[in-house]
């Protein structure tokens, strides 16, 4: 789906989680600033630095322990993250007590101190990185993998699939006559209906399979473990569907109205015989094979002898 900024609601997610770590990068530096000028300057220091429980109370604690999207809190980074800000919070902890009872501070104190704030540091820059690594993932549009992404997940497939000895299919799928769509309506109905499909392909499959888009209406999906006898059955289901589903679009003249959309579908598979760019190639002559039919219907690429 796009979001109001005409970008996908996942583009836009990603992008919003990483101003907030922006932001809470910010106030980490601003808690830094406040503690270490008080210690140096010899001002009172507030309990908020000395309770056991700062680490939860403090700018960068509030973003941490609030509410996150699943693509801040699936990184592996995350909760290496959250260990680090509270052992960073327990050395600086022992420094503030120290100070306020006139105690000296000692340099394997203050060296540990400096190397929990530089892991910490390198942590959160590991984590904006992963995040930027999903926001070049994902296509702008239709907030599915884009092709790049795809081809890796593919690849990443073909390993996984080779090691068990098992078949995963790919589907190549082409919107029909989608080039009506954009000239009656204009471009921007255009891009509704690429998104709306995008995200009617996702809901339609299992939690499993993908979604990615090829390039302009053409999207590829890939099923783990499915024959190209089951992919077909789904894909048969999928496009049954779609030909019923009502698109809201704003036509041209600004005026709202819904339309239907149809799709052709070529199933392939890739297995530790057949690798990704073989199945894509496969996938893709049995779609143009659909369309030479008469366009939404469903059809199979199945290896020749020659090609086992
Ligand atoms: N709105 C919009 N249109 C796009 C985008 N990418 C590609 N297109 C359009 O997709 C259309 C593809 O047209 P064709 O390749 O002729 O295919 P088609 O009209 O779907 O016909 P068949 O595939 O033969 O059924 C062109 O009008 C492209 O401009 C996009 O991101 N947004």
């Amino acid at each position: 789906m796009l979001s109001e900024s005409g970008q996908s609601t996942v583009v836009s997610q990603i992008n919003s989680d990483i101003i907030a770590i922006n932001n809470a990068v910010l106030l980490h530096n601003r808690w830094l600033a406040e503690w270490n000028k008080k210690l140096i300057c010899g001002l009172p220091i507030s309990e908020e630095f000395i309770q056991s429980d700062a680490y939860r109370h403090c700018g960068f604690g509030l973003w941490y322990y609030g509410e996150h999207s699943r693509f801040t809190e699936d990184q592996d980074e995350f909760p290496r993250l959250g260990q680090l800000h509270i052992s960073l919070h327990e050395s600086v902890r022992r420094i503030v007590l120290k100070a306020s009872e006139n105690q000296p501070i000692t340099e394997a104190e203050y060296d540990e101190f400096i190397a929990r704030e530089l892991e910490f540091t390198a942590s959160l820059v590991n984590l904006r990185d992963a995040l930027f690594g999903q926001l070049y993932s994902f296509d702008y549009l239709t907030g599915v993998y884009n092709r790049q992404a795809f081809y890796s997940l593919l690849e990443k497939e073909h390993a996984r699939i080779t090691r068990t000895s098992g078949v995963s299919s790919i589907v190549m799928v082409d919107l029909d006559y989608f080039k009506k769509v954009n000239d009656q309506y204009g471009h921007q109905a255009g891009d509704k209906v690429l998104a709306y499909f995008a995200s009617y392909l996702k809901e339609s499959l299992r939690p499993y399979d993908s979604v990615g888009r090829f390039g302009g209406e053409e999207f590829l999906l890939c099923l783990p473990d499915a024959n190209v006898d089951d992919a077909k059955t789904i894909m048969e289901r999928v496009r049954e569907e779609l030909a019923h589903q009502q698109i809201d679009i704003t036509g041209a003249d600004g005026k709202p109205l819904s339309i239907n959309i149809t799709a052709s579908f070529g199933v392939s598979s890739i297995s530790k015989r057949h690798p990704t760019s073989q199945a894509i190639e496969t996938a893709d002559i049995a779609m143009y094979e659909a369309k030479s039919a008469g366009r939404n219907c469903v059809k199979v690429y199945r290896y020749s002898a020659a090609e086992f």
